[in-house]
């Protein structure tokens, strides 16, 4: 049976009238540095929190961080003092919103430690994708999963009040995933995908890839990549059931089997994950490349209607022009917030072909936490 969400889909749309305190877990990190930069001048949150780990905590976060964007650490956070990731912490404690850029190797326990503290925890890291308890939201594609978030507290050890987990999907996953969306919506399923990605490195985190492996070359294998791509777009693509126990279930786009195949690549690239996708439409005939060009375009996600301070105006921005997107030219557009497609054409294996282009640590992590943070707030998951 199918699960109606659509009570979650019209919230109250209000402003927020205190700012909400916001902390940081791997705040010294390539993922933390983006989420210091875009939540210091957000009109909703107020940094109030910074975590990392033993070498960082203690540190004033100028001396902890080894700062990489291109605009100066914002004055309000300069002096802040990084804490242990612990959630009793007091400057924690004052927090209602947790955003995680944690690394993976410590993500999982520390991340629990929070919701169990009952906190609401936005994460980048993939060890709770797969949980079947955790929505795992793009948030320009399926807000309404957020819907299972009381069943995920319900079912807790002790039951929670206001503690859940929502984690993001992988960068090239979100990437790809938001064009695929906007094609379903217009056109309906999608039944197999070929996807091969060139990413860049800053998706390997800070200090990342050594210089002698990347310069001057393409490395065809990015550990576990593919798997991730090729599972997470089932989850986040599918709808929600129930199953026999009355229990809400994600139903890995059952209703409509999907093929996906990714290759992954890293290139000499900073920042901005270009990739190539060809799809198979299930409707025959499918359509031509004009009408996936228009559909693109026109493409507007709930979180935009929704109001969302984050969102950006574009979702998805068609270029006409043979040689686009590409990542120098196109990774910093809406501050990143947005994907780029490109070279929408015929395929003569399966049906269109295209290329995307997406910053893979603004909406292929930070902006999508902080999206997701907003789209719980306006649905009042979480507290103003
Ligand atoms: N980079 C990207 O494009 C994307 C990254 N992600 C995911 O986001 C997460 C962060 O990635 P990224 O920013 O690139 O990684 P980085 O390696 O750049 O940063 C990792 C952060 O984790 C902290 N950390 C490491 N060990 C511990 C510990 N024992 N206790 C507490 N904190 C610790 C580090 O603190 P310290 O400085 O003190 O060591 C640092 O702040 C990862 O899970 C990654 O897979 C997801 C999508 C895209
Ligand atoms: N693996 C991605 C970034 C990343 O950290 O992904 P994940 O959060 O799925 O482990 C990249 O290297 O570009």
């Amino acid at each position: 049976m199918s699960v109606d969400t659509s009570a979650a889909q019209s919230p109250t749309i209000g402003v927020v009238q205190d700012k909400i305190n916001v902390g940081i877990l791997g705040a010294t990190g390539t993922v933390g540095q983006r989420f210091i930069t875009l939540l210091s001048s957000h009109p909703w949150f107020k940094i109030h929190a910074l975590g990392a780990s033993s070498r960082s905590a203690g540190k004033p976060y100028h001396s902890a961080a080894s700062w990489k964007q291109t605009t100066p650490i914002p004055s309000s956070v300069r002096e802040l003092i990084v804490h242990p990731c612990d959630p009793t912490e007091p400057h924690f404690r004052e927090c209602t919103i947790i955003f995680s850029g944690l690394d993976a190797e410590v993500a999982g326990d520390i991340e629990a430690a929070f919701r169990t503290a009952e906190f609401a925890v936005f994460s980048n890291a993939k060890n709770y994708r797969r949980d079947p308890l955790v929505p795992l939201i793009v948030p320009l594609v399926n807000n309404p999963h957020l819907a299972m978030i009381p069943q995920q507290q319900a079912l807790h050890n002790p039951p929670l009040k206001k503690g859940f987990i929502v984690t993001n999907a992988n960068c090239s996953t979100t990437g790809y995933i938001i064009p695929i969306a906007a094609l379903e919506k217009s056109f309906g399923p999608i039944e197999a995908i070929m996807v091969t990605t060139l990413q860049a490195i800053s998706g390997a985190g800070y200090p990342g890839v050594p210089s002698l492996d990347i310069f001057d070359n393409v490395i065809p294998y990015i550990s576990g990549e593919e798997e991730k791509i090729e599972w997470e777009t089932l989850k986040i693509l599918g709808g929600i059931t129930e199953n026999d126990d009355g229990l809400k279930v994600f139903d890995m786009h059952a209703s409509h089997p999907l093929r996906v195949s990714a290759s992954c690549n890293r290139v000499p690239v900073i920042d901005g994950h270009t990739e190539c996708v060809s799809v198979r439409f299930a409707r025959r005939p499918p359509p031509s490349p004009q009408q996936v060009r228009e559909a693109l375009a026109a493409y507007t996600p709930d979180a935009q209607a929704l109001g969302c301070p984050s969102v950006p105006r574009h979702a998805i921005t068609v270029h006409e022009e043979p040689d686009r997107p590409q990542p120098r030219l196109d990774r910093y557009y809406q501050e990143g917030a947005g994907v780029s497609v490109g070279r929408v054409r015929q395929c003569q294996v399966l049906d269109i072909k295209f290329v995307v282009l997406a910053n893979n640590v603004s909406i292929g992590a930070a902006t999508s936490s902080i999206i997701n943070a907003e789209l719980a707030i306006l649905r009042d998951i979480v507290s103003r």
